[in-house]
């Protein structure tokens, strides 16, 4: 992606972000932890040998992230610990449900001065603070998989104990993967609401366009090819122009045409209303998978 860029680019960005040379543990290596990965490693905010990823006993999964990437991913639990002590910043990347077992297990190795930066949903910098149990700084994110290709947008909260270099850097790790807005630790559920899940919005939208396409018939090529550049540009024109989308629109709605009578379709069919319960219920998931974590902390 940034094959031609000159090489003093990716020195600005490694010295800006204060990331380079950093050991960088990743707890769960999943999607979200391979897509940062990937845009760090595309961005070269870093090196691979300064990157683990830590997962669960699936050998041909660590294979595949240490041939894709050239990362270590240890198989073995010693060398796995091992990382964790090691790791200047530690990513917590695991599903919400093995969070507090993981956290836990990490609570009894962790070092003083290592930075925990959390991309699990709904889990609170309190709820951290108690199942590691002692005074780590920590950062919550809200990031999406648009961060593999440097499209990234992440919404960040920190914890009092976050001193500011460790924020620049926190926050540099994500601005290489896309762009981020640092928000205040309750509206993280609102972001993952609309940006954390939002990418499985854009493309359910082209999922329904290109299968509508074909009903109209197109070949599958072509209706793919036309929905993915049209939701392209749009998003673009947004950013191009300034504008507002709802003025977008109406350059696009002529009078009596074809984009009203759609628009009209949608409206009879509640789509403003099916997005706005869609995203409400989203962030209240992140509220009820934050609760559940903690109702476990209090049973234990
Ligand atoms: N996928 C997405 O679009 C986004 C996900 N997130 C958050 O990222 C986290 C991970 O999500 P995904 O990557 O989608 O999940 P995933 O299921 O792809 O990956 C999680 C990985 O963690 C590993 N794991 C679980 N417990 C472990 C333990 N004790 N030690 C080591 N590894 C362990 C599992 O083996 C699994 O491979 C979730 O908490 C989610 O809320 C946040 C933003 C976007
Ligand atoms: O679906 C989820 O729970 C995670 C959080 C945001 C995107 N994926």
């Amino acid at each position: 992606m940034h094959d031609h860029e000159p090489g003093n680019a990716a020195a600005a960005r490694q010295e800006a972000s204060g990331l380079y040379g950093k050991k960088l543990a990743f707890y769960g290596a999943g999607s979200m932890a391979e897509a940062i990965v990937r845009g760090l490693l595309t961005r070269e905010l870093t090196q691979p040998q300064q990157i683990t990823m830590i997962n669960r006993a699936d050998a041909a999964r660590l294979e595949a992230l240490r041939s894709r990437y050239g990362v270590q991913a240890p198989s073995e639990g010693g060398a796995k610990l091992e990382a964790l002590k090691g790791a200047e910043i530690v990513v917590l990347a695991m599903k919400p449900k093995d969070a507090a077992q993981a956290l836990r297990q990490f609570g009894e190795i962790v070092r003083p001065g290592q930075l925990l930066v959390s991309v699990i949903a709904g889990l609170r910098i309190a709820a951290i603070e108690r199942l590691v149990g002692r005074d780590v700084p920590i950062v919550r994110t809200m990031p999406n998989t648009s961060s593999t290709i440097g499209l990234g947008v992440t919404g960040i909260s920190f914890s009092e104990r976050v001193s500011p270099q460790a924020r620049a850097m926190a926050t540099a790790m994500f601005e290489a993967v896309g762009t981020a807005e640092v928000v205040d630790e309750p509206l993280l559920d609102a972001v993952t609401a609309v940006s954390g899940s939002g990418p499985a919005y854009a493309y359910y939208l082209m999922e329904q366009m290109i299968a509508a396409g074909q009903q109209l018939g197109l070949d599958a090529d072509a209706a793919r090819a036309l929905t993915v550049q049209t939701l392209r540009g749009a998003a673009e024109m947004v950013l191009a122009t300034g504008e507002q989308p709802a003025e977008l629109r109406r350059k696009v709605m002529s009078p009596g045409g074809t984009t009203e009578a759609a628009i009209r379709t949608l409206d009879a069919h509640g789509f403003p209303e099916g997005v706005q319960r869609a995203m409400a219920r989203a962030a209240e998931r992140a509220g009820e998978l934050g609760d559940s974590i903690e109702e476990g902390l209090q049973s234990s």
